[in-house]
């Protein structure tokens, strides 16, 4: 019975994860779950899956949990919450939260010595250095979740790692592949949200509308599979169903594909290195998929991609202001306090602005963060 710690259950991420674990009850043992607002999906979950211990935003949202609840369950509050939760007695930790939320509840599961699978690839593009180092050095598992690199992972294995040449890392292009910057002055935030073939949360679906999804998993495969950026590439894939590909030296390319359904990779990490039948999972026909196609990205128009490639050469905390500055800039755009372009706009900003910290510890990432946010929010917030 393997325990289990979900950061984010509420979350798209979360819920399929759960969904993934009723396939195989007699295998898994819920331990610990978080939620920050929806206490009423959380109540669900509690009465499902009975939890020993839960974690929410806040003591206000604690108490109409409590109002929710017949059974007894040790509730969690804030950010301290979610550093306590994974302390609890659990083999495997699922980082399903979104944003730099998800940093030192990680770094403290790894500490405590817990395998991770992750979703969150905030933690990577944040503090890639810094959470590898403490993957080596605590002998953990890292399971990635995000769909192209639990592909890269099925490609590389029983491969050799120094015959890899490169890394194809697959977009969709998402809802405004082929327009040009002059199209996306006006876009809505419905628009942006309307992602051709997955259903994500409201943050990675902006990022994947502006390419910062791509340019973020740049920097997670850099850091999961140890390889330097010049040798990952990004190819557009409409149909989103290669996941990734990896060439070899001999010129050999192997791809994983499959459905565009999220459950695929959660039940490869939960079940790694076995793989799992999960009910309700179609399965490819290629009698009717009629097509695989292929594009450059056009690094113009989506000046996310080019700018994650560059924070990641300068390095140190340069990739920590790419992800606070799109975390904040994301936020802003949802709540309709800027354009679409102007995303792109701040993230270049602040990136000018920083003075880089190469080799930085933890507490200079929280600091840049910090920095990052607040002088954006005090220039937009209106
Ligand atoms: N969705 C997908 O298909 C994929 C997602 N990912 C990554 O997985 C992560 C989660 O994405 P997704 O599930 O789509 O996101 P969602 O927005 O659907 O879910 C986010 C989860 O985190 C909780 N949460 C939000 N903010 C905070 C916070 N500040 N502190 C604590 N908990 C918080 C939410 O709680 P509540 O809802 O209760 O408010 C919810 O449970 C992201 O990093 C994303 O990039 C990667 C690949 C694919
Ligand atoms: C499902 C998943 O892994 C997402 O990260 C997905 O890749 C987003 O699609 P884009 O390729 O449009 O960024
Ligand atoms: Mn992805």
């Amino acid at each position: 019975m393997k325990k289990i710690i979900i950061l984010g259950s509420t979350g798209s991420i979360g819920t399929q994860t759960l969904e993934v674990i009723k396939n195989f009850k007699e295998n898994f043992e819920i331990v610990g779950l978080t939620a920050y607002n929806n206490i009423e999906l959380l109540s669900k979950q509690i009465k499902e899956f009975n939890p020993k211990v839960v974690a929410v935003k806040d003591e206000d949202k604690a108490n109409q949990l409590r109002e929710n609840l017949n059974k007894n369950v040790e509730i969690l509050t804030g950010s301290k919450g979610l550093q306590e939760i994974v302390k609890y007695d659990a083999d495997l930790v699922v980082v399903a939260v979104e944003g730099i939320a998800g940093l030192i509840p990680t770094v403290t599961a790894i500490q405590m010595g817990k395998d991770i699978a992750l979703a969150n690839k905030e933690v990577l593009v944040t503090a890639g250095q810094i959470v590898m180092d403490l993957v080596k050095k605590k002998d953990i598992s890292l399971l990635p979740v995000d769909s192209e690199h639990s592909a890269i992972l099925q490609c590389l294995r029983g491969n050799d790692t120094k015959q890899v040449s490169r890394l194809i890392l697959t977009a969709s292009g998402g809802p405004f592949r082929g327009k040009k910057k002059e199209d996306l002055r006006k876009v809505t935030v419905n628009e942006a949200l309307n992602h051709p073939n997955w259903k994500m949360g409201k943050k990675i679906t902006i990022d994947s509308a502006t390419l910062m999804n791509k340019g973020f998993e740049v920097i997670e495969a850099k850091w999961l599979f140890d390889i330097s950026e010049d040798k990952i590439d990004v190819i557009v894939h409409p149909q989103s169903i290669i996941h990734s590909m990896v060439e070899y030296i001999d010129g050999s390319v192997i791809a994983q594909l499959a459905t565009a359904d999220m459950r695929i990779p959660i039940q490869y990490a939960l079940n790694y290195p076995t793989r799992n039948y999960i009910n309700g999972i179609n399965f490819l026909d290629f009698s009717l998929t009629t097509q695989l196609t292929f594009e450059k990205p056009d690094l113009e128009t989506f000046k996310c991609l080019s700018l994650a490639y560059e924070a990641l050469k300068i390095g140190g905390t340069m990739t920590t202001v790419l992800n606070a500055a799109d975390e904040i800039a994301v936020s802003l755009f949802l709540n309709k306090k800027i354009e679409f372009l102007q995303i792109a706009e701040i993230i270049e900003e602040s990136m000018k602005e920083h003075n880089n910290i190469q080799n930085p510890t933890l507490d200079d990432i929280i600091n840049v963060d910090k920095e990052v946010k607040e002088k954006i929010a005090k220039k937009y917030m209106r």
